[in-house]
């Protein structure tokens, strides 16, 4: 039996690998029954077969898992976003950042296309809001150092609204890395979409890495009841005063005496944050408790 991990996924086949070699596998028929399928991101033991074959035993459990697209185990979403064309709505990188906290992943806000605008407000609000947030350029090779020290060792998932330059990166980041790069639609202000199959790529820099266009809709059903319920602490600037505010269960969107809207008028969590936060209240709202 030997460990290793599922790198893609295709037609049945999970090619898993093990450190030393990459085993084309099928899934015991067990899963199925268990109602578990296994996931590009996921450790598992492996059967080995003659020929380069095997048979996915066992699956280790997750630290996380996504549906859209099906991945396991992801340390760090990167999500990409931009002060050029197109531009970046804060709203697209709080709602992905809220749902990164809440499913355990690590979150980098990462500003590409600083060659043509530095996206001073932006950078502003990340540094302030307490995220991790860097400022590159795949076009002329600014902050890759730091993106390539932050995404080391790691497996990470860049996400992004489409046309941000996630291709980009990953190609300066690893030239051998070649990825299709796609043209930005002038008429339309956005990039075309290249849908790919799921994968986990080794980048040269020791960094893992699923580029995965699916990711920058991340859609309703990843809008559930747990969000509904941890909302609050899924902005983690909002910390130190969700236990100050008057009432117990205060939703801090307008009530008085609320320790997170004082420390918005205050300047000390972002506006921007907040308004992200009361449109993903509302937005969860109709969520109900018995509507599983
Ligand atoms: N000036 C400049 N252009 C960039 C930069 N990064 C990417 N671009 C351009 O932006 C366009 C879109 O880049 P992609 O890498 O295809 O973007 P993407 O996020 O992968 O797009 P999707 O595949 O649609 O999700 C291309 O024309 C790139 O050449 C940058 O740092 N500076
Ligand atoms: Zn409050």
């Amino acid at each position: 039996m030997s460990r290793g991990r599922i790198q893609k996924a295709l037609s049945g086949f999970y090619y898993v690998n093990t450190g030393t070699q990459l085993l084309q596998c099928r899934a015991r028929g067990k899963f199925r029954k268990e109602g578990l399928t296994p996931l590009v991101g996921d450790w598992v033991d492996v059967q080995e077969l003659p020929g380069g074959q095997g048979y996915v035993e066992r699956i280790e459990p997750r630290k996380n898992q996504f549906a859209r697209p099906a991945v396991a185990n992801i340390d760090q979403l990167v999500i990409i976003a931009s002060h050029a064309i197109p531009q970046t709505d804060p709203y697209l990188i709080d709602r992905v950042s809220a749902i990164a906290v809440l499913k355990g992943c690590e979150v980098l806000v990462c500003i590409n296309k600083t060659d043509l605008d530095p996206a001073d407000d932006l950078y502003e609000i990340y540094s302030s809001a307490g995220l991790p947030v860097l400022r590159v350029s795949a076009e002329s090779g600014e902050g890759l150092n730091q993106l390539t020290e932050a995404i080391s060792e790691k497996l990470s998932a860049f996400t992004g609204n489409s046309g941000v330059g996630k291709s980009s990166i990953l190609n300066a980041l690893d030239p051998e890395f070649h990825l299709q790069v796609g043209e930005v639609s002038q008429a339309l202000g956005r990039g075309r979409h290249t849908t790919r199959h799921v994968e986990l790529y080794h980048l040269r820099c020791g960094a893992d890495v699923v580029d995965s266009p699916g990711f920058s809709s991340f859609d309703t059903d990843e809008l559930n009841l747990e969000l509904k319920r941890e909302l609050p602490n899924t902005f983690p600037e909002f910390a130190p005063y969700l236990d100050h505010c008057r009432f117990t269960g205060c939703s801090h969107t307008k009530e008085k005496g609320c320790a997170v809207l004082k420390a918005v008028r205050e300047g000390k969590v972002p506006k921007s944050r907040h308004e992200s936060y009361l449109r993903l209240y509302e937005e969860l709202k109709p969520l109900k408790e018995w509507e599983k």
